[in-house]
């Protein structure tokens, strides 16, 4: 069969104009064909669901171990450690993988779920007396740092600096742009806190960290390799959580209907989660590496290609969704990748669901309307949809 010709684009999603609305950009790569050529990076680009789930089941074709970034790790350094997890392809990935796993246990979240609904009630209870407020510092980021470092044992000094290296950890996935250069300046003490707390004599006992450790004790891994574990848990465990509640915040006070649904059965909690990841992706893309030559729907790969992967647009392809762009929690939204797909799927996501669905419950018992006063804000970052303001009003049930 005859090589198709593939579609060039000389669209930049880097670019601030697109990181501010990507929604706008999607339709666009999705319709001009199955694999797109984007002229301006000199990489691949997928945008449809099929092709997106595709690339990601298939980990040996498209790997990991040479960057999920821009970057290419078989030709330059990167900018940290690779991770023992994100970077990583079978079989070390299957090693750390099965360690981690191990820690991030249904019983683990099961014991936590008490613990971490009573703050979720209390903290929503105190906010919607205030009735005004912005829900990104005072909710969406609120709730993580009061429920996650304490899950890790980390030192109860410099919580804060976790959304600041989350901030250089996903910018550095694309380009040294401008985002990139602003969000690295003057974290160096992020950076710096970051690398000190991940070292055993810092984590409290009891925490996933030491957990790490003990493993290490045992064998499972070298005590290198559980320091640089424990930095997983702080590179991707906060500023994905912050930004998935303050979406599903910002979709329940766009939605009305929608909340009152949510009001009637607070059952519907992690659902509506699940559905505000789908409709608006907090990681809205990454790459993978070509390993080999291959070919995806008539179009040639070559080996050493960069593919960039858009699973925000995925997740709003209506060759997969009934009414992708309305926000509905009665819909099945079992499938999204909003969480990836395959070996790589997210580690952390059953403690994701349920820092959702336990803010998502207390909203719903709790208040009985949520409005916005004034214009959501954006923070620009290269692989994060994020909200750096939420003005909200919430009245009391
Ligand atoms: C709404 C919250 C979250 C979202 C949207 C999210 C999204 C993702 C996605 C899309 C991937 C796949 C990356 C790839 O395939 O290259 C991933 C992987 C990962 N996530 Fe999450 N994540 C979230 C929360 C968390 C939390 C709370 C943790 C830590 C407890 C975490 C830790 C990880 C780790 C360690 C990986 C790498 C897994 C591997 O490569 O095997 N994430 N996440
Ligand atoms: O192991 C780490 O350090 C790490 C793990 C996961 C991520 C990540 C990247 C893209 C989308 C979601 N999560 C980042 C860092």
């Amino acid at each position: 069969m005859m090589p198709k010709q593939i579609t060039k684009m000389d669209m930049d999603p880097f670019a601030e104009e697109f990181l501010a609305d990507p929604y706008a950009h999607h339709a666009a790569l999705r319709d001009a064909g199955p694999v797109v050529w984007l002229e301006t990076l000199g990489v691949y680009a997928m945008a449809r669901f099929d092709e997106v789930q595709t690339a990601l089941r298939d980990h040996e074709t498209f790997c990991s171990s040479r960057g999920v970034g821009l970057a290419d790790f078989s030709k330059e350094e990167p900018f940290r450690p690779p991770s023992l997890l994100l970077e990583a392809d079978p079989p070390l990935h299957d090693r750390t993988r099965a360690i981690v796993n191990k820690i991030v246990s249904m019983k683990a979240l099961k014991e936590l779920r008490p613990v971490w609904q009573e703050k979720a009630d209390a903290l929503v209870a105190s906010l919607a007396g205030k009735r005004r407020f912005d829900a990104v510092p005072d909710l969406s980021e609120a709730f993580p740092l009061m429920i996650f470092p304490d899950t890790i044992g980390l030192p109860d000094e410099g919580r804060e600096h976790l959304i600041d290296y989350a901030t250089i950890v996903f910018n550095a996935f694309g380009p040294r742009n401008r985002v990139f250069e602003e969000g690295n300046a003057g974290k160096e003490a992020a950076i710096e806190w970051v690398g000190e707390v991940c070292k055993r004599e810092n984590l409290k006992p009891g925490g996933w960290g030491a957990a790490l450790y003990e493993a290490a004790d045992r064998g499972d891994c070298t005590a290198d390799e559980a320091e640089r574990l424990v930095r997983s848990f702080l590179s991707a465990g906060v500023d994905t959580t912050v930004n998935g509640i303050a979406h599903m915040t910002l979709a329940l006070a766009e939605n009305p209907n929608e909340f009152q649904k949510l009001r009637e059965n607070p059952k519907l909690a992690l659902r509506a989660f699940e559905e505000s990841l789908r409709w608006d992706s907090t990681v809205q893309t990454f790459f993978r590496t070509a390993s080999r030559d291959t070919e995806v729907a008539g179009i040639k790969i070559p080996e050493g290609s960069k593919v960039l992967l858009f699973l925000a647009s995925a997740n709003r392809d209506p060759r997969k969704w009934d009414d992708p762009d309305q926000f509905r929690i009665d819909r099945n939204v079992s499938g999204h990748v909003g969480f990836g797909f395959g070996i790589h799927q997210c580690l952390g996501q059953m403690v994701a669901r349920l820092e959702g669905e336990l803010i998502g419950a207390a909203l719903a018992r709790r208040v009985s309307s949520i409005r916005l006063t004034g214009k959501p804000e954006r923070r620009l970052n290269n692989t994060l949809h994020a909200l750096a303001s939420l003005p909200v009003e919430m009245t009391v049930a």
